[in-house]
């Protein structure tokens, strides 16, 4: 049978393989010295190398497509960034694109497209900055939406671990195609035939495993614990960057993803979530907002109309949600 949006898959599968290569190849030249200083051009660079790649990859095979990315180029022409730019395109000839700083800053500039339209793809260069200056976990995650549905993921996870069947490999790439369930493979064994992921099957509320982001500021850590409470569990959530935390929930190591607002004028990016929503769906789980609502990825480059995310194995979805409700809280305006 050939399978619907195959083209698609195949060509964010690619662009995310190439883009983790130069992500890799950045993150193995942090050393601490750069990782304490204010300097933040290792991770800068990758974002913006990725991106490139990412956005020429996907325009070479669909020159019309229009992708809604993190970052743009504004900063990189301004001459004062050129040494910069210069390592940008230096980190490019490592996937065998030898494009000029002109064309980089273009490719870059191809995923400036503020979303909103019946077709288009979102684009998180690298999701979990600080999980990657930490060489911990972060994502490249990609997705194509139409009609307001995501339709095509493809999550790289370099760091994550991949199961016994392939040693534990380090790094995957998850991926899903609307109705025709998760994926997963390794990184670094494009021909391998993928494995299937499915959600855990916990039922029972107290026993849930949680996951959460790192940092206080994006996921109120305080709401999460009273959330524990409430469900009976004497557990803590597990915390890990990026969309990562989808994936591990998508392949059952965690029952529930929490993001809880911390503030109220903060509206979640659709890159922050596009790619992992549809794995975790696509392996049968559930992501709603946190009053229940379906994430709408139609109104432009954020989930303006949706309050934080919860994202679990279905089987805890409703019980989670009570939780959440229960133990609510107002979120400040503060951080
Ligand atoms: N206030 C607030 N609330 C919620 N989310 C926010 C907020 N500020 C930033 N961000 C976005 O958080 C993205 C990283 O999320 P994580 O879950 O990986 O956070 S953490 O790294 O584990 O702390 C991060 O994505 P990247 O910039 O791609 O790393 C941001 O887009
Ligand atoms: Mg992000
Ligand atoms: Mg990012
Ligand atoms: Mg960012």
């Amino acid at each position: 049978m050939s399978q619907i949006y195959e083209a698609e898959l195949q060509t964010a599968i690619e662009a995310v393989r190439k883009a983790s290569q130069i992500c890799r190849s950045v993150q193995g030249r942090i050393d601490g010295e750069k990782m304490d200083k204010a300097d933040r051009s290792p991770v800068t660079i990758a974002d913006y190398a990725s991106q490139a790649i990412i956005c020429s990859t996907i325009r070479a095979s669909f020159p019309e497509e229009l992708i809604v990315a993190e970052e743009d180029a504004r900063d990189l022409r301004t001459g004062e960034c050129s040494p910069f730019l210069d390592q940008i395109v230096e980190e490019l000839k490592a996937v065998e694109e030898s494009p000029t700083a002109e064309q980089t800053l273009d490719w870059i500039d191809f995923g400036n497209h503020s979303g909103g339209t019946s077709r288009f793809w979102t684009l998180d260069p690298i999701d979990g900055t600080k999980g990657f200056l930490r060489k911990e976990q972060y994502a490249i995650s990609l997705a194509l939406i139409v009609d307001g549905e995501i339709q095509v993921a493809a999550l790289a996870c370099p760091n994550l671990r991949a199961t016994d069947a392939w040693d534990n490999a380090r790094g995957v790439i998850f991926t899903a195609v609307r109705g025709m369930g998760a994926r997963l493979c390794p990184l670094d064994l494009p021909d391998v035939t993928p494995h299937s992921v499915r959600v855990s099957g916990t039922r029972t509320a107290s026993a849930a495993r949680m996951c959460e982001s790192v940092e206080s500021g994006h996921s109120s850590h305080d709401w999460s614990s009273r959330i524990l409470s409430a469900i009976g569990s004497t557990s803590e959530a597990v915390r890990l960057d990026s969309q990562a935390k989808y994936g591990v929930l998508a392949r059952g190591e965690a029952d529930v993803y929490l993001r809880l607002p911390v503030r109220k004028d903060y509206s979640e990016k659709i890159w922050d979530h596009a790619g992992g929503v549809l794995v975790v769906e696509e392996a049968g789980g559930k992501v709603t907002d946190i009053d229940g609502n379906p994430l709408d990825f139609s109104l432009g480059t954020t989930l303006k109309s949706n309050r934080g995310v919860v994202a679990t194995n279905g089987l805890l979805h409703d019980g989670i949600l009570a939780a959440v409700q229960s133990s609510s809280e107002a979120p400040t305006a503060e951080a």
